[in-house]
């Protein structure tokens, strides 16, 4: 099967969901109580996603809401000089600020991020702010499950899944599941499988599909059996360093395979994945290389200091497929 994308629109991905900052820590190998030095970057799932995707040469959009400060500013100049339209990109006008990750390496093996969330501007999004005229100009419409915590970005997010189905945009559902933005689990996986059901594609780690689920040590196969009930094509879900799977509704299982790199930190995988996996379906490469440039582009990330700034170009990830071939 082939994941076949509307030819005819201006961008090939919009992403919806948050743009943040991370703090990345420049001391490794410590805990972070003795981190004394951080490194700024443009962080947030699904900004990382745009950022990587546009890097890999795809004409880029983004919908979401920034602090009206310093931060905000930052972010929406690193991602127009970085080539995305930010036209809708909102200002938030009510005092709400920049979410900020803070990450911790004490090892390549051992890594975590905190997360600052309350209040923050990306959650304060409305529907209002949703135009139907930016989505319709998409191939895809790519999903952010954290955006789906709070209202009124929650309601937002519904709003632009259904203009992109109105309008044949392709909705890929990131599944993205960040505890820290939730009221419960509970309530994630009412609005996970709201969303999911409605998507063309779903991407998620094992563990994100069990939080959907509402269970725990879920199978692949029931996983797919339930989503294929529903909308969606194509359905990946990841299992870290053992690799990835994707299936499809006509039947078909593919197998990815992580690439061996020097580790530097595990966080950006899922962004940087997520971003060449759909470079190479827009290119109209099979679901098989398409693993393979996702699988690529995390090896290449997780080796690196940041999850958006280290995003690999076209040339590196064919490299690493070649020499592993
Ligand atoms: N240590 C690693 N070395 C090489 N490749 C890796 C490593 N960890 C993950 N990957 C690659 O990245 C893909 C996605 O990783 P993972 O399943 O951990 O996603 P994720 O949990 O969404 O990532 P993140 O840690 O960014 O949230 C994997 O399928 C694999 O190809
Ligand atoms: O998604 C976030 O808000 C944080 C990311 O930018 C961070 O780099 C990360 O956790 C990537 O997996």
């Amino acid at each position: 099967m082939k994941f076949e994308f509307n030819q005819d629109r201006e961008f090939d991905m919009i992403a919806i969901g948050r743009a943040c900052i991370d703090l990345n820590a420049a001391d490794y190998n410590c805990p972070m109580e003795e981190t004394m030095t951080f490194t700024k970057y443009v962080g947030g799932s699904p900004a990382n996603i745009v950022i990587g995707a546009c890097k890999l040469g795809l004409k880029t959009g983004f919908i979401g809401k920034i602090s009206d400060d310093q931060h905000g500013r930052f972010i929406e100049k690193y991602m127009s000089d970085a080539g995305i339209d930010t036209s809708n990109i909102v200002v938030d006008k009510e005092g709400h600020k920049s979410g900020l990750t803070f990450t911790e390496i004490k090892s390549p093996e051992d890594c975590s991020i905190l997360m600052y969330r309350e209040e923050v501007a990306d959650l304060y999004l409305k529907p209002s702010e949703i135009n139907e005229d930016y989505i319709r100009r998409a191939k895809i419409l790519l999903v952010s499950g954290t955006a789906l915590a709070k209202s009124p970005s929650r309601e937002a997010v519904l709003k632009a899944v259904a203009l992109a189905k109105k309008n044949e945009v392709k909705v890929v559902f990131e599944l993205d599941y960040r505890p820290y933005s939730w009221a419960s689990a509970e309530e994630t996986a009412v609005y996970y499988s709201l969303v999911a059901e409605q998507a063309d594609a779903v991407i998620g780690t094992r563990d994100e599909y069990d939080v959907m689920e509402n269970r725990f040590n879920g199978k692949n196969e029931e996983t797919i059996e339930y989503l294929f009930k529903h909308s969606p094509e194509l359905i990946v879900i990841k299992h870290g360093v053992e690799g990835s799977f994707a299936y499809t509704k006509s039947g078909e299982t593919f197998r990815g395979q992580a690439y061996k790199t020097k580790v530097l930190k595990t966080f950006g995988a899922g962004d940087s994945y997520a971003s060449a996996f759909l470079y190479a379906l827009v290119k109209g490469k099979g679901i098989d290389t398409a693993l393979k440039f996702g699988s690529a582009s995390a090896a290449i990330v997780v080796s690196k200091h940041s999850s958006s700034e280290a995003m690999p170009n076209v040339e590196e990830i064919e490299e690493l497929i070649s020499v592993n071939a």
